[in-house]
């Protein structure tokens, strides 16, 4: 794997590679359904003008319905002040799939694909615009982004955070220790959070929410922080809960994290499945589209995910997503 696989989409500084990490990818044993996902879709709506950098990066932007426009308008515009076009960014397409005990399924795509706002989805963070999501047990989403609050202690933050997972306090005060350790945060767990650094803040929210053992565990972005002993660690724990409990997801930009950790993996474009299958099928596929894409922007010929090129892929099925 070249440097340039293993920061695919150019904007995560990330030493992680396959070396990084002990051990094979899982071995799934797959159990019964977790997760259906039928036909989601989510659609931003934003005031401003159409967005040029979200179009180019693949999401589909549009201009809101005269109706919905004329509504917001009248909404906003009470003080007859003009607040230009209402677009819509149709972040999530038409996502369907079902999702066994068992399976850590990694979510690749470009910048601006919907894979963060897919996984929002899931974790019940922001309401479907069309489409459904059933879920057996609580998704939690862990994120380097995840909401803590940066004026209390990491100590108030564990029990905030804890609570707002579905930890009794009881709970909480019986791992708070294993947290602490977790986070590597030492003394300063008893300092605001806003004194961390931004490595201390993310691995606090690791912890924080994979104290949780949720019976989806999704993971956004939150194994390119840290030192490799603490992605080492991470790794451990997040295999922890995908034995005992079950399923993972993980978004992320290192193909070499996900070589090593998932046994599926799901590649969205502008907000649909170009493939969804195992690993070792869809990691080089996505692979040569980037390699590609990148040329495509340094001003050379590549091939693309337009129609054509899904249904090569998808043995000649369009863009309904495979497996
Ligand atoms: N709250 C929001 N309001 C409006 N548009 C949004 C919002 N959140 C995401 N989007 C848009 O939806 C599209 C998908 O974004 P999303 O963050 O899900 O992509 P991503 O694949 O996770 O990107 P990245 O790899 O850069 O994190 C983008 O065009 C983004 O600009």
């Amino acid at each position: 794997m070249t440097e340039a696989d293993a920061h695919l989409d150019l904007d995560l500084d990330l030493e992680f590679d396959r070396e990084d990490l002990d051990g094979e990818r899982p071995v799934p044993s797959l159990g019964s359904p977790v997760l259906v996902v039928d036909d989601l879709h989510v659609v931003f709506r934003v005031l401003g003008a159409k967005s040029k950098s979200a179009t180019d990066a693949g999401a589909h932007v549009q201009e809101a319905s005269p109706r919905r426009q004329s509504l917001l308008k009248r909404l906003v515009t009470s003080g007859s002040r003009h607040v230009g076009a209402v677009s819509e960014v149709h972040a999530v397409r038409g996502v369907s799939m079902v999702v066994r005990h068992g399976e850590s399924v990694g979510i690749v795509g470009v910048n601006g694909s919907g894979k963060s706002t897919m996984l929002r989805a899931i974790a019940g963070l922001i309401p479907p615009t069309e489409g459904s999501v059933h879920a057996a047990g609580e998704p939690a989403l862990l994120g380097v982004n995840a909401a803590l609050m940066p004026q209390l202690s990491g100590e108030r933050n564990i029990m905030i955070g804890g609570l707002a997972l579905g930890l009794t306090q009881k709970q909480v005060e019986e791992r708070y220790d294993e947290v602490v350790d977790f986070a590597d945060i030492g003394e300063f767990v008893n300092l605001p959070m806003k004194t961390y650094s931004s490595g201390m803040g993310a691995r606090l929210r690791f912890a924080i929410s994979s104290a949780a053992r949720p019976d989806i565990l999704m993971v956004d972005e939150a194994l390119a922080t840290g030192d490799a002993a603490f992605r080492e660690r991470s790794r451990a724990r997040i295999e922890e809960i995908r034995k005992d409990a079950g399923t993972v997801f993980l978004v992320s930009h290192s193909i070499g994290t996900v070589e090593a950790m998932c046994t599926r993996v799901i590649w969205l474009h502008q907000g649909k499945i170009v493939m969804d299958g195992s690993t070792d099928e869809v990691v080089p596929e996505y692979q040569k589209f980037v390699r590609a894409h990148k040329r495509t922007k340094s001003g050379g010929r590549a091939g693309g995910v337009g129609p054509r090129a899904r249904k090569k892929r998808n043995g000649g099925k369009g863009d309904k997503p495979v497996g």
